[in-house]
């Protein structure tokens, strides 16, 4: 394949098992996949360099930019904003890694119409049962965060066959079965 490597994108419920499957992705090809580096409005922790943890940006800068499209994802968390723009994706390509995204649908609309190379790919759950039994099982949320991850879920699930948003569908029933069906997804941007 010629040129940069397209971005992975995972979309998907959360508790499908998007983290797991980036993970053993970034375990098994880590010099052939790069991530983004996300914006934020918020102040810098000890040890934070800007441009490595974080871009670190002014309200009013990071404001402007998402009014002018610059930005496929974004989310304002306790009054700061948090994002993640085209061009930290496209400097990921540049560096010839495939750049791996973990974001809602909203955020694969935003792929498309940003128009960024990019193989999207949705992950399903085998049923609605088994994703909840995934979300109580991992234990990191409270039962009001559940219901609502929950309830996003058929917000999310009712995407999986927009038309050109997704490139491929698969279902997360056995971990390495999957795994092995991403990779195959995935293969040119990872060669
Ligand atoms: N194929 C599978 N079979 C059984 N359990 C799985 C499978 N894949 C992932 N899990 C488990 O399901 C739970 C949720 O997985 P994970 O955290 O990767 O989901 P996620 O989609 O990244 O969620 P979020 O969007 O909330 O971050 C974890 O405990 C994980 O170990």
């Amino acid at each position: 394949m010629g040129g940069a490597p397209k971005a992975i994108v995972v979309a998907g419920p959360s508790g499908v098992g998007k983290g797991t499957l980036i993970e053993k992705l970034k375990a098994e090809y880590s010099e052939k996949i790069g991530f983004s580096v996300s914006h934020t409005t918020r102040q810098p922790r000890a040890g934070e360099i800007n441009g490595i943890h974080y871009h670190f940006a002014k309200k009013e800068d990071m404001k402007d930019g998402i009014d002018k499209g610059l930005f496929i994802e974004w989310a304002e968390v306790h009054g700061n904003y948090y994002g993640t723009s085209k061009e930290s994706v496209e400097s990921v390509a540049k560096d010839g890694k495939a750049c791996v995204l973990d974001i809602d649908v909203q955020g694969c609309r935003s792929v498309r119409k940003a128009e960024l190379p990019a193989k999207i790919i949705f992950v399903a759950p085998p049923s609605m049962e088994e994703l909840e039994k995934r979300l109580r099982g991992r234990g990191t949320e409270t039962e009001e965060k559940i219901l609502k991850r929950l309830k996003n879920a058929e917000g999310e699930m009712a995407a999986r066959n927009e038309a050109g948003l997704f490139d491929a569908v698969i279902v997360n029933d056995d971990l390495e079965e999957t795994y092995a069906s991403f990779k195959t997804l995935v293969k040119d941007e990872i060669a």
